[in-house]
């Protein structure tokens, strides 16, 4: 295996994991505060995050200091409820997370090249490096939106990339999507990977064991540290 491996941190149930991940995460994000004055984290759309984001949208932080962006986001308004910038703002932006700026990825574009020009430029303005990247990961292999059969998925996953913002067209993704390119994402100080269930964890594992091709792996091993998994059955 080229890059680090990851270390697991594994959890007995999926709200165990939510408490622990959202206290590593505010942890994180307080270091940073005290650091530089200001945190930056990235989260993932889905179905995994809702209890994760519950948690740490509850953590004691100051979250007027926080900026939160998306690992990747569906090429639709935030009226659509496949837009992750709604799950985002719905279950984390709320609480003491309330105070944070949300930078979204989806910008009204005629086509999701423009769109994703428009997020590149409002998203590098934004204080890098990330200090958290929380990655989910489907039953395919993919992670942000590197889905195995994106048109271009070498560019996407190219960790000399200057682009932060990339359009991607996979067919097994529904719509075109937008996504942070990966050394967006692995330069964060923090980078998880949050799963659940036994499906997932297989997925991952034969990833990890054999070169599989799928993104996951490539993400892992191009990653300068070792990423943490979080995974509950
Ligand atoms: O399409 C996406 O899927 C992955 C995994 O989602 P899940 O529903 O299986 O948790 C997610 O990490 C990504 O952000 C999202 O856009």
């Amino acid at each position: 295996m080229a890059g680090i491996s990851p270390h697991w941190n594994e959890f007995a149930t999926r709200d165990e994991l939510a408490a622990s991940l959202a206290s590593t995460v505010a942890k994180v994000l307080r270091a940073a505060i005290g650091r530089r004055g200001e945190a930056f984290l990235a989260v993932s759309g889905g179905t995994t995050p809702g209890r994760f984001f519950a948690a740490l949208s509850k953590e004691a932080l100051d979250w007027s200091k926080v900026t939160v962006t998306l690992v990747d986001e569906r090429f639709v308004p935030e009226s659509s409820p496949r837009s992750n910038a709604a799950l985002a703002k719905a279950k984390l932006l709320q609480n003491q997370a309330s105070e944070a700026r949300f930078a979204p990825l989806f910008h009204e574009a005629a086509t999701v090249e423009k769109g994703a020009d428009l997020a590149d430029t409002d998203i590098r303005a934004l204080p890098w490096p990330l200090d958290a990247t929380i990655l989910g990961m489907g039953g395919d292999g993919h992670t942000a939106s590197f889905f195995p059969d994106a048109d271009g998925l070498d560019a996407l996953l190219d960790p000399a990339s200057t682009r932060i913002v990339m359009p991607v067209h996979a067919d097994s993704a529904g719509e075109p999507r937008l996504t942070l390119t990966l050394p967006a994402l692995v330069g964060a100080g923090l980078v998880v990977v949050h799963i659940e269930g036994a499906e997932k964890r297989s997925v991952i594992e034969a990833a990890l064991a054999a070169e599989t091709g799928l993104p996951i792996r490539a993400v892992l091993d191009r990653a300068p540290r070792a990423a943490e998994i979080y995974w509950a059955p």
